[in-house]
């Protein structure tokens, strides 16, 4: 499997074998031993699925508190997403930056994103499905929104500000200002 290294190394892309033939193709989206050798030792427990129907839908920054902090691994099986994880572990060396990969069904990459990291994509084409493991169970009342546009993080979304749709929830974030006043992750 192809790895390429991101910025925050702690972020991958991967790109899994995909195996063509005259009926179609065949491709190990996960392998628990395979996954274990290049350093992704997580307890997937549940497979998250989503369909955004406009380009330019932005869901995140997300994040779950400890002990239902999450590790994801996320990729596209129809359209395109840029896709984002900014670093919140405060003992970081690269708190508050952040990394970003096209993922996309066409490329058949993946994004593996440990826990430690707020999380969200941009959907770069319509009606776009993203499918992703997750390593800890939902727990809404420890999930939080970071604003996607914190000027304080200044991530390149691709896309301007009229043309996104976001959830209720969304529109009603914390700032990373007041992440950074609140216990970590
Ligand atoms: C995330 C989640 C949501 N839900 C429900 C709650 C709500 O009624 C509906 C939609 O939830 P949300 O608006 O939170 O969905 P969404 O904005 O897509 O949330 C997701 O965003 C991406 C970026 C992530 O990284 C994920 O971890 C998750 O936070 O689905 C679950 O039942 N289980 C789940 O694991």
């Amino acid at each position: 499997m192809k790895i390429k290294a991101l910025e925050i190394p702690d972020v991958k892309v991967l790109y899994p074998a995909k195996f063509d033939d005259d009926r179609g193709f065949f491709s190990e989206i996960y392998n628990k031993s395979t996954y274990e050798k290049i350093g992704i030792q997580e307890e997937f427990v549940q497979d998250n699925h989503s369909l955004s129907r406009a380009v330019g839908v932005i869901r995140g920054l997300h994040y779950q508190c400890s002990p239902f902090a999450q590790a994801k691994l996320v990729r596209v099986v129809r359209g395109t997403i840029l896709d984002v994880a900014v670093d919140i572990r405060k003992n970081s060396e690269t708190f508050g930056r952040w990394v970003s990969a096209e993922i996309s069904a066409q490329a058949w990459n993946q994004i593996y994103i440990p826990k430690g990291f707020a999380h969200g994509f941009v959907t770069l084409e319509e009606n776009t499905e993203v499918n992703y493991k997750v390593s800890a169970r939902y727990a809404p009342e420890l999930e939080k929104s970071i604003a996607w546009n914190d000027p304080a993080l200044k991530i390149e979304w691709r896309i301007s500000e009229g043309a996104v749709t976001l959830s209720d929830k969304d529109m009603q974030p914390m700032s990373f200002a007041a992440y950074c006043q609140c216990p970590d992750f």
